[in-house]
């Protein structure tokens, strides 16, 4: 049996006409399907309205007690609940969850070591209850997960959202035919960060040390296909990154960058 586990970046989510193209085309897919949303721009831009100065190291936000109260706010209730309530109106019947409910994913607090990034969570193996997520899916809701998850003491940690759906995606294999896609507002990934013409249509393992070697690919981007890559390691059927308003393209020669091991 197929599922898709999608991600969608904050860059979609802070443009509400794009988000809304996604969403639609999103609840237009047929079969099993979890949607994992990071929001990190619009934490980025409420942390400044408040007075509190956003910290990110490559791309991991330092998760102060403040800041989580933030993340959490935006991530688990504001962005989740807003997506949940578009997708029932195109008739998919969401749930919105963080990692703490039903305890569908389990992290660690980051250990310190140079950098004390605070209540920011890690994954493991054995972090996603894939059982019951299966029993959700079987039972015709779909998952919507925000970047948040808990750590089984009563403490939420702020999680990336790549690596949320990378771990969604590992966990489900060993019940599904995963296709794990990240979706963004470019068309994939590019040669040239400012040309949309320059979309790879395939790139493997050897191809990526090269690119990340010549800075072809640098920022947010590292992270996501570091998590992208480790999901094909680990067994997750097909993996692709491309622009969030051709959803309705997937499965076609044209979608976005499909990565191989
Ligand atoms: N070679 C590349 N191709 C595409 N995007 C790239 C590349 N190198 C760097 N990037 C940057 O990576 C960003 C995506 O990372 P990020 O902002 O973390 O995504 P999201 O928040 O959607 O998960 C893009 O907006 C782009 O500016
Ligand atoms: C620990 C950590 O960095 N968490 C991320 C979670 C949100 C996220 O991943 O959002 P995007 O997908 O929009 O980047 C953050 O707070 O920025």
């Amino acid at each position: 049996m197929e599922l898709y586990v999608i991600k969608i970046g904050g860059n979609v989510i802070d443009n509400s006409e794009n988000l809304h193209h996604f969403l639609k085309d999103f609840s237009a897919l047929k079969g099993y399907k979890i949607l994992v949303h990071g929001g990190g721009k619009i934490a980025t831009d409420l942390s400044h309205s408040m007075g509190i100065e956003p910290k990110l190291v490559d791309g991991r936000r330092i998760t102060d007690i403040e800041t989580l109260r933030v993340v959490t706010m935006v991530y688990a209730g504001l962005i989740n609940k807003n997506i949940v309530a578009q997708l029932q109106r195109y008739s998919c019947n969401a749930i919105g969850l963080t990692g703490a409910d039903a305890n569908l994913i389990k992290a660690t607090k980051r250990p310190v070591k140079d950098i004390d990034y605070g209540f920011v969570g890690d994954l493991s193996d054995t972090s996603v209850d894939e059982e019951k997520l299966s029993t959700l899916l079987k039972s015709g809701i779909v998952p919507v997960f925000s970047a948040i998850t808990h750590d089984g003491e009563g403490q939420l940690l702020n999680t990336n959202a790549d690596t949320i759906a990378s771990a969604l995606a590992v966990a489900l294999s060993s019940l599904y035919e995963v296709s794990l896609v990240y979706c963004f507002e470019k068309k994939g990934v590019l040669l040239d960060v400012d040309d949309d013409l320059s979309v790879l249509r395939e790139i493997n393992t050897a191809e990526f040390k090269k690119l990340k070697e010549d800075n072809v690919i640098a920022g947010g981007m590292l992270p996501k296909l570091h998590n992208a890559f480790q999901a094909i390691e680990k067994g997750v059927t097909e993996v692709y990154i491309g622009k969030s308003d051709e959803l309705q393209l997937l499965g076609k020669e044209s979608f976005g960058t499909r990565l191989f091991a």
